[in-house]
């Protein structure tokens, strides 16, 4: 039986960044990968739905040239998935198994079952290990709707294996993926309906940008049915039908293809998970906040454990399980300052407090900063200015939360997160000089705002204003 220093299930963002540290740190690593290295992220996930939207955005402003005082036209997108594949062979490139056998880590690619709680079967060998990193991401969930199996629907697996874009889409679920895929599909001239069971796009999102976006989307012609679910599907003329559900009544949607975006399943049930001494649930992997589970040499990272399902996040853990198992200083998960982005045009991102929470904490001793993308120079220039950046921070400006909806958004955003992790309370960051004209320079606006409301509440400021 072959015995390893760790060995890593799963190689997919955590679990490429978890075998690489181990590396790092003089361990000797196995990395088990049932499918191709870089998981969903490289071949079903970030990487083809960016390449994807950056298409469609493309798209979009060829047609529009006109407002910008130039001639062009848009005719056909059927190559866009050619590129989208091509996109996603060089990132792949760049992490094949050789490339990480070259870094000293064994790969092999199977399917392991545990034998023990120390030790895994693969294609009928048996390998031990000091410690387990268990990071074999999630999978699409796909709800249990009439007629489902006997239809040829879509999921993020499959997608971007398509040779063109479909006439028609109906997508199921107005979360990350549905909203992105719906955005990108639009401006690649498809017709697109949303077929979502809130009465809200991005549930997790702040519910007025949200609702800004949705109207941006509806403009350049979505079709969402909000709080609706579709009860049935059908084979109808080559395409699809679905029967769906709205207060009560029933209409059918038709469309040449289905894609199924509601939520993830974690990839644990075929590993033999029982017999390793490592607690779950159909949710995922239980963990403490150091990552370990109910078994101490075994670990988990990234989408099978996680409340939040992103490729920094995926990483950020491998990096803090690996520390744990082999490092004395033990560090512990804070999602404090984890931030995230919605790829569309204009990006929405967030990080810390939504307003929702912020309430249900603070109850009304929080103050909420707003600032409207149409007063921006920049945003002006572009012709970019739907948006809007909102920063809630407590009485003494603490920045509890940041959302955005603007250009470029999930780079301002990381501002704010420095800010956040160090303390700097939103007035302070009127010092700084912002590079004119960016987006950035919202943050000035903010700042100073959250500035102006210090001094207006300063007592002495008062007192006088009083006496006046
Ligand atoms: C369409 C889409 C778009 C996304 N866009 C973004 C984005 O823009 N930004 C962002 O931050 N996140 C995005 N995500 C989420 C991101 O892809 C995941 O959070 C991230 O990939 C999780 O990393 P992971 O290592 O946990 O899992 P994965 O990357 O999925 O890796 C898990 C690996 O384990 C392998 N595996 C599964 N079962 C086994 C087994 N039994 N044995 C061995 N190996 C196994 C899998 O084949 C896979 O390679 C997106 C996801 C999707 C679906
Ligand atoms: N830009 C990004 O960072 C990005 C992009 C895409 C995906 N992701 C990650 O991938 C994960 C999965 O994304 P997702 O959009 O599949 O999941 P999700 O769970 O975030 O959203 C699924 C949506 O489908 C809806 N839904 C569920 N069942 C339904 C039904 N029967 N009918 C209609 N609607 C239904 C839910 O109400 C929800 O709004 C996300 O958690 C996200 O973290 C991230």
């Amino acid at each position: 039986m072959k015995s390893y220093d760790l060995i890593v299930l799963g190689g997919g963002s955590a679990g490429l960044v978890g075998a690489k540290l181990a590396k790092g740190l003089g361990k000797s690593v196995l990395l088990v990968e049932k499918r191709y290295l870089g998981g969903d992220c490289t071949w079903y996930g970030c990487v083809p739905s960016k390449t994807l939207l950056k298409s469609a955005f493309v798209a979009k402003h060829i047609q529009d040239a006109d407002d910008y005082g130039i001639k062009g036209y848009f005719d056909n997108a059927d190559s866009v998935f050619g590129h989208v594949r091509d996109v996603r062979a060089g990132v792949y490139s760049g992490e094949t198994p050789e490339v990480f056998r070259n870094e000293g880590i064994d790969v092999v690619t199977g399917e392991p079952f545990f034998k023990n709680e120390n030790s895994i079967r693969l294609n009928d060998n048996s390998y031990t290990a000091k410690k387990f990193l268990i990071a074999t991401g999630s999978s699409a969930f796909v709800p249990p709707i009439a007629g489902i199996e006997d239809v040829e629907y879509l999921t993020n697996g499959s997608i971007f294996e398509i040779e063109k874009p479909p006439e028609s889409i109906t997508i199921l679920g107005g979360g990350p993926i549905g909203i992105e895929m719906a955005f990108a599909f639009r401006r690649l001239g498809v017709s697109v309906n949303v077929v979502e069971k809130h009465d809200r796009i991005l549930f997790n999102d702040d519910i007025e940008l949200t609702g800004m976006l949705q109207q941006t989307m509806e403009d350049e012609g979505v079709n969402f049915y909000l709080g609706a679910e579709v009860k049935e599907v059908k084979k109808e003329n080559g395409g699809i039908q679905c029967t769906v559900e709205k207060k009560g009544e029933n209409f059918d949607i038709s469309s040449e293809r289905l894609l199924v975006a509601t939520g993830r399943k974690p990839n644990i049930f075929d590993m033999n998970l029982e017999k390793s001494g490592v607690s779950f649930d159909k949710k995922g992997v239980h963990v403490n906040k150091q990552l370990q589970t109910d078994n101490k040499n075994i670990y988990a990272a990234g989408d099978v454990v996680a409340p939040y399902k992103f490729t920094h996040l995926a990483e950020n853990h491998a990096i803090i399980a690996v520390q744990n198992m082999f490092l004395p200083v033990k560090k512990s998960i804070n999602y404090k300052t984890l931030g995230w982005c919605t790829y569309t045009e204009p990006e929405l991102t967030k990080t810390g407090l939504s307003a929702a929470q912020a309430k249900q904490k603070y109850g009304e001793n929080f103050l909420t900063f707003r600032f409207p993308f149409d007063t921006l120079d920049r945003a002006v220039t572009d012709g970019t200015n739907t948006g809007m950046a909102k920063i809630f921070t407590d009485k003494s400006y603490k920045i509890l939360g940041a959302t955005i909806l603007s250009e470029r958004a999930g780079e301002i955003i990381a501002a704010v997160q420095i800010a956040m992790d160090n303390n700097v309370p939103l007035y302070r960051l009127d010092r700084i000089i912002f590079t004119y004209p960016t987006y950035a320079q919202c943050l000035k606006y903010l700042a100073r705002a959250a500035y102006i409301h210090k001094i207006n509440n300063n007592f002495f400021v008062k007192l006088i204003k009083k006496f006046k």
